[in-house]
């Protein structure tokens, strides 16, 4: 291992990735996408969207209620009065009139009816519910022209069932005459005032409003407001495309027979999924090569296929005889190097050009973890994703809590060390496990990892450090 003069700080080390990332990720393309696409939430909008149409887009009525004119009310001492009724509108009814002097029947989400001015809640009546009044079914003879359907005229004693233009050409029809009234009681001034329980067009959003900003994140509310404009589809920025590759001779992948002195490749699905929670989407592939050139090929066929921002490598970049990524991606624009943590010490980081024949592709990124699946782990949380999260909303940050310690424990001094810890209470935590970084096993456990300060070498029990949420779980049973 490199002496401690050589080792970078943790946050100088974010500070590259960020660098290498912004060269990379700033070349991400617009692409419309459908808005019943599923996975949307999270997204980021790529350009200024603007609404349409106004929502509402009409009034109409936010009760069960009925529509009248406030000039039309003159409640007596208990806050009686009488109007006669005139019909029924429905959600989805289109327009109505309110002929002076009477009531319609509202419900909510219907037009208000031309001439209203305030809806007075079905409670505020001697019904005192819609249940209690028979509702019309249509007659067989209804008319069938469509401005006709939805408008029921009724009466309480004698339900009709009138188009709003049959009772404007024959008024000496309509149920007005027919003696239905409804009757108002309990009506106070506030029950009264201009406008109540009118959900005004545009009150929500006027035509012209954004909806949309460029780096917006969608959120379910604003895919909602999308759908509510009717728009179909949202133009986004293409999501980070991550190329995990996994490589060593030895690593084999699952469902293959082992050899001895071989396992199985943990690395492609940990390093996949994380960088997916990050934001990202990520294709899995396998270089199972020592030899540099070949590595090489191997990397610039799958650019070429699959055109990634970042290439994610695992292993082969320490310090032993056959360090494949190493050798064939040092002196091309990656640099290796220690970082003062553990795990996840040794680190690549760069830009590589790689070119694709009729292309002009921008620059890749290139993050080289160490291979041991609790390194690649631990760099992810505590080096990649600050490094992404300071770029855009896309990457939830770091979750930090205070945690208590249950047990002395004791840390090299220089290293910013992170154990895996459980919780036990509400605060405090134990142990999973030591800290090498073959024990994925003790990771999987783990609800977070304890991090211990360069200058930090020994903890007692009950010291209180900084922890980094890996699970929702926060108290033991
Ligand atoms: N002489 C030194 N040796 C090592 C040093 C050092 O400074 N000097 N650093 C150690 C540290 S710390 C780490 S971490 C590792 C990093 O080594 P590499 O990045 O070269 O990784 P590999 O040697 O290829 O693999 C390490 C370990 O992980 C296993 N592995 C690799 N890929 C996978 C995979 N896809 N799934 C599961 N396990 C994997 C591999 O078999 C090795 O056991 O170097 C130390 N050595
Ligand atoms: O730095 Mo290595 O990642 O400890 O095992």
């Amino acid at each position: 291992m490199s002496s401690d003069s050589q080792r970078a700080s943790v946050e100088t080390h974010i500070q590259r990735l960020t660098d290498v990332l912004g060269a990379a990720i700033s070349s991400r393309a617009v692409e419309t996408v459908q808005l019943a696409t599923s996975g949307l939430v999270g997204r980021l909008a790529a350009e200024t969207v603007t609404a349409p149409i106004p929502l509402p887009g009409f009034d109409n009525s936010q009760m069960d209620g009925f529509a009248v004119r406030i000039h039309d009310i003159t409640p007596d001492d208990a806050g009686r009065a009488t109007l006669p009724l005139v019909g029924a509108v429905a959600a989805g009814s289109d327009h109505a009139e309110l002929p002076p002097g009477a009531a319609m029947a509202v419900m909510t989400g219907a037009p208000i009816p031309e001439g209203a001015d305030l809806v007075i809640p079905v409670e505020k009546t001697t019904a005192g519910s819609f249940d209690h009044m028979e509702l019309p079914e249509e007659p067989e003879a209804a008319p069938e022209a469509p401005h006709h359907r939805k408008h029921r005229f009724f009466g309480y004693k004698a339900p009709l069932l009138l188009s709003t233009e049959l009772y404007q050409t024959e008024p000496a029809e309509s149920p007005l005459e027919a003696g239905t009234s409804v009757e108002f009681l309990g009506l106070t001034p506030a029950d009264l005032e201009p406008g109540r329980f009118i959900r005004r067009a545009g009150s929500d959003i006027a035509v012209g409003d954004t909806l949309l900003e460029p780096g917006m994140v969608l959120t379910p509310a604003r895919l909602g407001v999308l759908a509510a404009c009717g728009f179909t589809e949202v133009p986004l920025l293409s999501r980070t495309k991550a190329l995990v590759l996994s490589t060593g001779d030895e690593v084999r992948t699952p469902g293959s027979d082992l050899r001895p002195g071989q396992l199985y490749d943990a690395n492609s699905s940990l390093i996949a999924a994380t960088l997916e929670t990050f934001g990202c989407v990520a294709e899995t592939a396998r270089v199972g090569t020592d030899d540099p050139s070949w590595f090489m090929e191997n990397l610039e066929a799958l650019v070429a296929l699959h055109h990634p921002h970042v290439i994610v490598t695992a292993g082969g970049i320490s310090k032993g005889a056959y360090e494949v990524v190493r050798q064939a991606l040092g002196g091309r624009g990656v640099e290796f190097g220690s970082v003062a943590q553990q795990p996840g010490g040794p680190q690549g980081w760069g830009l590589i050009h790689v070119e694709s024949p009729g292309r002009e592709d921008p620059p890749v990124a290139v993050i080289a973890l160490p291979g041991n699946p609790v390194s690649c782990a631990v760099s992810l949380e505590t080096l990649v994703r600050p490094a992404l999260a300071s770029m855009g909303p896309v990457c939830p940050p770091q979750r930090r809590v205070s945690v208590k310690l249950t047990e002395q424990l004791s840390s090299p001094a220089g290293l910013r060390q992170f154990r895996r810890v459980r919780f036990t209470g509400e605060d405090e935590v134990e142990t999973v496990g030591g800290p090498s970084s073959h024990l994925l096993g003790h990771l999987a456990q783990a609800d977070a990892l304890l991090e211990i300060l360069e200058e930090d070498t020994d903890l007692p029990s009950g010291t209180v450090r900084e922890a980094i949420l890996l699970t929702e779980r926060r108290a033991h049973g």
